[in-house]
């Protein structure tokens, strides 16, 4: 489970996140929903400890991410905005790598690899080097060192930009699996229709700030829309987010 309480960060004199808290359960895809620059990234990097909070706190399983980063990391899987990878490593050894970092060797970490390779449809892949892979390829790769270590709780940062039809109905199918095997998932995007195809809870942001949150029925209700869509436009109070 993750929980955000009253998270703030400034960038100088950008307020890139002001006030922010929700919390995200088990067994359930929340999604962080917000137009360009309405702070999902600087939010989901404060979680995964790459950005300390200038204010606030946020927990994953119940540890402090600012005052015990690593055992926080142990229980996070992480697909970031920056998908970079080693040109000269395979895929695989990608994978195995991350699961190296994070304990696992042997037969095990092999077992790992090998579903993730299968669970995200690597074979072609698995052992060519990644200089050169495409972006959809790049994610795929991202992907399966987010996971290897079989994290309780995944927080992945647009992760369908710039994949195809194929590639985003394989990442969806992927996030609800891991949904089904009570995992928490959070997951950030600018577009309405994304979230609404997976989420059980959604989370709007617009300028740093929360600006509505529930399911997609509650979010209908509250805004007295009768389409998520229209909610969602009424929510931002733009059309920003919604694909034409
Ligand atoms: N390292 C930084 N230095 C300066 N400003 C930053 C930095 N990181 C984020 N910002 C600013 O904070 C605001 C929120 O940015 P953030 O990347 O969190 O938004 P986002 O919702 O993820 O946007 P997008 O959908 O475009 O990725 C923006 O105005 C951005 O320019």
């Amino acid at each position: 489970m993750i929980r955000a309480t009253n998270l703030h960060k400034r960038f100088g004199k950008v307020t890139a996140v002001e006030d922010v808290s929700f919390t995200a359960e088990d067994g359930m895809i929340t999604g962080l929903l917000g137009p360009n620059g309405a702070g999902k990234t600087t939010t989901l990097r404060m979680l995964y400890t790459l950005v300390r909070p200038d204010r606030g706190t946020a927990t994953v399983d119940g540890v402090d991410v600012t005052a015990r980063p690593e055992d926080a990391r142990r229980v996070l899987g992480v697909l970031p905005d920056a998908r970079g990878l080693y040109p000269r490593l395979t895929a695989r050894e990608h994978a195995r790598y991350y699961g190296e970092l994070h304990g696992l060797s042997g037969a095990a970490l092999d077992k790992c690899v090998d579903e993730l390779v299968d669970l995200l449809d690597m074979k072609e892949l698995a052992d060519r080097r990644a200089e050169g892979f495409s972006q959809g390829e790049r994610v795929k790769v991202a992907l399966a060192r987010a996971l290897v270590h079989g994290p309780r709780n995944v927080l992945l940062d647009e992760p369908t930009n710039g994949l195809d039809v194929m590639s985003t109905r394989a990442v969806r199918t992927l996030l609800r699996r891991l949904k089904d095997e009570g995992r928490c998932v959070v997951f950030s995007s600018h577009i309405m229709q994304e979230v609404a195809a997976l989420c059980e809870r959604i989370v709007v942001v617009a300028h740093g700030r929360v600006v509505a949150e529930g399911t997609p029925d509650a979010l209908r209700a509250s805004t007295g829309k009768d389409s998520l869509e229209e909610a969602f436009v009424a929510t931002i109070g733009s059309e920003q987010g919604l694909m034409q």
